[in-house]
């Protein structure tokens, strides 16, 4: 009823226009339209031109060395989880301030890190200069070998790190904790055991879409939680066997039960001689580490175990756990660890 009337007054309209202006209704909207189109077209020109401007520009970024033969560690190379750092400084760009300044430190083999400090303090740019993604200057040694002198591929698959939001590959779970095929179910799924994903799903109260090795993983991980996600990075550094953990805590996607999980799998589980670091949020993840490492402007301002830096008047992990809600327990926790 309505359409029949408008159709009738765009007629009348039409039949008007066409009488006072000699100009039809017909030529005036296909004019709009045809307006209509160049405006479209031109709009996704521009956003098409903006791609190509993006491709530009990443195809002008500077590459990294690409790797040489001389650079190829030896096959036993790490045995050992130990990492010596002297005088790293590190910044983003060339003409970038420097982010670290001069740090030097060594983790014997087997030890577990926490490292704290402010937003901004160079705590994800220190994880970052031990893979050698930002411009360093100094010396890190990972097993003794200096890691400017070995090859990039090397040196990134001999260190796992996990990321606050880790990344996987679309495909089954299988292939994302093997991608090369060269391990069997039993290890694979001993792995998924051990970083703690069973666990998980026990205590989980949903009974549908428990993870198995051949469950599909979207693109990124997208169909599983943080968690998760995490627990799955760690089953592939029990896999790959590496001897050198980076955790980068995520505090705010993660809830409790799974966080505490991954905790007691990367206690109970990683072998003796597997260094671990963990760039933590809460002062509860890293209390019982063996050490931890205050970071402020790029420098280290303390780095001993809990116990010992609590016990420091007006020392900053001090003073971190003293503003903390979690004092008590925070302090027990240091005591309870028992090395000064
Ligand atoms: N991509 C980047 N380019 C340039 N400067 C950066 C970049 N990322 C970090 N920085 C700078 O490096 C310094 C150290 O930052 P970093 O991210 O290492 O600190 P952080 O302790 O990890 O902080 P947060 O707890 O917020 O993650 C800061 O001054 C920061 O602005």
């Amino acid at each position: 009823m309505f359409s029949a009337g408008l159709a009738a007054y765009l007629v009348y309209f039409r039949d008007q226009t066409a009488a006072n202006t000699g100009f039809s209704l017909n030529m005036a909207v296909g004019f709009s339209s045809l307006i209509l189109w160049w405006i479209r077209n031109l709009n996704e020109f521009e956003v098409q031109g903006n791609s190509l401007e993006r491709i530009q520009g990443y195809l002008k970024i500077e590459q990294e060395p690409k790797p040489v033969p001389e650079g190829e560690p030896p096959a036993y190379w790490p045995a050992s989880g130990e990492v010596r750092v002297e005088n790293l400084s590190a910044r983003y760009s060339a003409d970038g301030p420097k982010v670290l300044k001069n740090v030097s430190f060594t983790i014997k083999s087997g030890e577990r890190i926490g490292v704290v400090g402010r937003t901004g303090s160079g705590k994800s740019s220190l994880t970052l200069s031990l893979l050698r993604c930002i411009l360093t200057e100094g010396n890190v040694y990972y097993d003794s070998l200096e890691t400017s002198k070995i090859n990039l591929d090397a040196l990134r698959s001999s260190i796992t790190i996990i990321p606050q939001v880790p990344e996987l590959l679309s495909g089954t779970l299988r292939q994302n904790l093997d991608p090369f095929d060269q391990y069997d179910d039993a290890l694979l799924n001993g792995a998924l055991r051990a970083a703690g994903l069973f666990s998980l799903q026990e205590q989980s109260d949903e009974d549908g879409g428990k993870l198995s090795l051949d469950s599909a993983i979207s693109s990124g991980g997208s169909n599983l939680s943080v968690g998760q996600r995490q627990i799955l990075a760690l089953a592939r550094a029990i896999v790959r066997g590496s001897k050198l953990l980076i955790l980068d805590e995520a505090t705010s996607a993660i809830d409790y039960k799974t966080d505490s999980i991954i905790q007691s799998s990367l206690r109970n589980e990683l072998k003796g001689d597997v260094t671990l670091i963990t760039v933590a949020h809460r002062l509860q993840t890293i209390m019982d580490a063996d050490k931890i490492m205050v970071l402020d402007a790029g420098e280290v301002l303390e780095f001993d175990s809990p116990k010992a830096l609590l016990q420091i008047e007006g020392g900053r992990l001090r003073s971190l756990v003293d503003e903390s809600n979690d004092r008590d327990i925070l302090y027990q926790m240091a005591n309870a660890n028992g090395k000064v």
